[in-house]
């Protein structure tokens, strides 16, 4: 493959671009006989290749139709990913389906999802709703739609059910599950895994949840900037947590990638407070921010390099 160059063409917004598409990554992966090259959505696809791969974080009919003649024209070429796969991750109550069908062989960590039900614009008596279905106080109220909008990110935390009258359906209700104000994030490149840890929201004793108000509203906790995560209470915090054993990391992510046949993606895990051992996955994202994590120069060139071993065994085929 020494000889060979490789073209990975792509199509990511404008913000995306500037914080994945960074000069070292390009250089990384020149270096490892990958060129990357932005496609002009100006232009017919067809007419800007050739290329190895597409990578993408696109959707809508327009460019769902230039693949799809992409790919009948390039049939040995990677798609990374197709876009019925990532629409899958569009939908917050459907997203964790996969989930509950992992199977965890091995000793002692189990992984889940916390209960959650849905509530549609039509829906009456939401308090009845949530007690037959098991959930308790505190909830979190999240927007069905994950679809990138900042509307999308716009969370409530619903302590006591008089709260409840403050929330805007289509929203999925989700049991809050105390977890030691940290998150895990797992990132997956193909079989390339890794995982770091977050802020989150603080846990809410129970003796606590009478003293607060009936709703929080909160969007991106996880994100805060550089500044706020330097807080040196929150900096411990951070430094202390435990980080869930690898190989049970690495099974997670594996089964998860296979499932949701998906190559680029992340999950937010959280470590049941109660349960120590009981891991709960609560957000899965589609080609989330990798350039976050040190040195994503080179474990997105590894897995570019896997993907043109793809390609070559396709041609070969
Ligand atoms: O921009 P970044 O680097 O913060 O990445 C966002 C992700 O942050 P993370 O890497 O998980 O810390 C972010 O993850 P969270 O939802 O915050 O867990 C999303 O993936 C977000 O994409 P979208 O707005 O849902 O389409 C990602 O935003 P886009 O870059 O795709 O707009
Ligand atoms: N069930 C839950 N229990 C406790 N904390 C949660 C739960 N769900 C979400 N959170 C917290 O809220 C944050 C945002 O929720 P998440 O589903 O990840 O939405 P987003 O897609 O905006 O990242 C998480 O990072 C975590 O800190
Ligand atoms: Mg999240
Ligand atoms: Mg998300």
């Amino acid at each position: 493959m020494s000889e060979r160059r490789f073209r990975f063409g792509y199509v990511l917004a404008s913000k995306k671009v500037s914080s994945f598409i960074q000069d070292s990554l390009i250089k990384h992966a020149q270096e490892n006989g990958i060129d990357l090259v932005p496609i002009d959505l100006d232009k017919p696809l067809i007419e800007q290749g050739p290329f190895d791969c597409i990578f993408h974080k696109l959707y809508g009919p327009e460019w769902r139709k230039q693949l799809e003649e992409f790919a009948l024209q390039n049939p040995t070429a990677i798609i990374v990913d197709p876009i019925d796969a990532i629409e899958k991750l569009h939908n917050r109550l459907t997203m964790l389906d996969v989930v509950n069908e992992l199977k965890i062989a091995g000793d002692n960590e189990t992984i889940g999802i916390p209960i959650q039900i849905f509530v549609g614009e039509n829906s009456e008596s939401l308090l009845d709703a949530i007690t037959s279905q098991g959930l308790h106080f505190p909830v979190i109220a999240k927007p069905l739609i994950a679809n990138g909008s900042a509307d999308s990110h716009q969370m409530s935390l619903v302590l006591k059910p008089e709260g409840l009258e403050g929330l805007k359906p289509p929203i999925v209700l989700q049991e809050f599950v105390n977890h030691g104000g940290v998150i895990f994030k797992v990132y997956v490149a193909g079989e390339h895994v890794k995982c770091v840890k977050r802020r989150s929201l603080p846990d809410i004793p129970e003796e606590k949840l009478g003293m607060l108000e009936n709703l929080i509203s909160f969007s991106q906790i996880s994100n805060l900037t550089a500044q706020d995560q330097n807080d040196d209470s929150f900096a411990e915090l951070i430094e202390k947590a435990v980080m869930p054993p690898s190989r049970f990391v690495t099974d997670v992510a594996n089964q998860l990638r296979d499932a949701l046949k998906l190559h680029l993606f992340n999950f937010d895990m959280i470590r049941d407070e109660k349960v120590g051992n009981r891991y709960l996955v609560i957000d899965i994202n589609y080609f989330p921010g990798y350039a976050k994590m040190p040195n994503y120069e080179t474990m997105m060139t590894a897995f570019f390099l896997d993907i043109a071993r793809e390609k070559l065994n396709n041609e070969s085929r």
